[in-house]
């Protein structure tokens, strides 16, 4: 099996930030604050060596040949930690489209439980990044990529902070066409299934608890 890429985004900024989210003296808007500003550097290094097209253009002395992104990427947030890195990734992006996938793990079990879809028909031809901060068990985020898949993506990036060598090991094994970048790989799981040493619930932690329908 080849080895699917992963790129590792060991910046002092980066570590900075990432510690002020894993300390539990951090409260929700400083959460908040860190993951964005995380956010910016993670899809920065995302799109080094992206492919550029072209623009012509004239500065106010000459005319000009500029570059932009050739294929602004799909900005697919995993509700609802997710949804806390979506802003930044757009305000890097502004050209970029965006589709919502909403997941909830059965706090039991760590299953995914999927409750929303929101995204094209058809991604062939269009790089998709999918950004969740947690990658622990993987489920999420496997079950994410299948409906990309399925919609013809063939250039998946996840765009996360914290991932579990289990969650690293499920993409690998998935044979989806993927790479990670990720800001780092701790320890593994607790008996919960959360990241150890981690940060805690990333959703929790930027929006309070999350709160189910009385039909659940
Ligand atoms: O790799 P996994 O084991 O699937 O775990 C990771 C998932 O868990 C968290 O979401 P959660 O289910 O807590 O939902 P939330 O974002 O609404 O809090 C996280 O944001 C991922 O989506
Ligand atoms: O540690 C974890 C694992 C899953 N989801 C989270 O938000 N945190
Ligand atoms: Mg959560």
């Amino acid at each position: 099996m080849i080895g699917m890429e992963r790129l590792i985004v060991d910046h002092p900024l980066a570590a900075a930030r990432l510690t002020t989210m894993r300390d539990e003296t951090t409260d929700n808007a400083g959460f908040r604050a860190a993951l964005s500003d995380l956010t910016q550097m993670l899809v920065y290094e995302a799109l080094a060596g992206a492919p550029k097209a072209d623009v012509q253009i004239k500065t106010p002395l000459t005319p000009f040949t500029g570059s932009r992104l050739a294929k602004p990427p799909l900005l697919v947030p995993v509700l609802r930690a997710g949804l806390g890195m979506v802003e930044q990734a757009h305000a890097m992006v502004p050209e970029a489209q965006v589709g919502f996938v909403g997941i909830a793990r059965d706090e039991r079990t760590a299953q995914p439980v999927p409750y929303l879809e929101s995204l094209p028909d058809d991604l062939s031809g269009h790089p998709v990044f999918v950004l969740d901060p947690m990658l622990a068990t993987g489920g999420s985020m496997l079950h994410t990529m299948e409906l990309l898949v399925a919609r013809n993506a063939t250039d998946i990036t996840a765009v996360c902070v914290v991932a579990a060598p289990q969650g690293v090991e499920a993409l690998e094994r998935s044979g989806h066409p993927c790479r990670l970048v990720v800001a780092a790989i701790d320890e593994g799981l607790d008996e919960a299934n959360y990241i150890v040493p981690g940060l805690g619930d990333a959703g929790d932690r930027q929006f309070g608890p999350r709160w189910t329908s009385a039909a659940d």
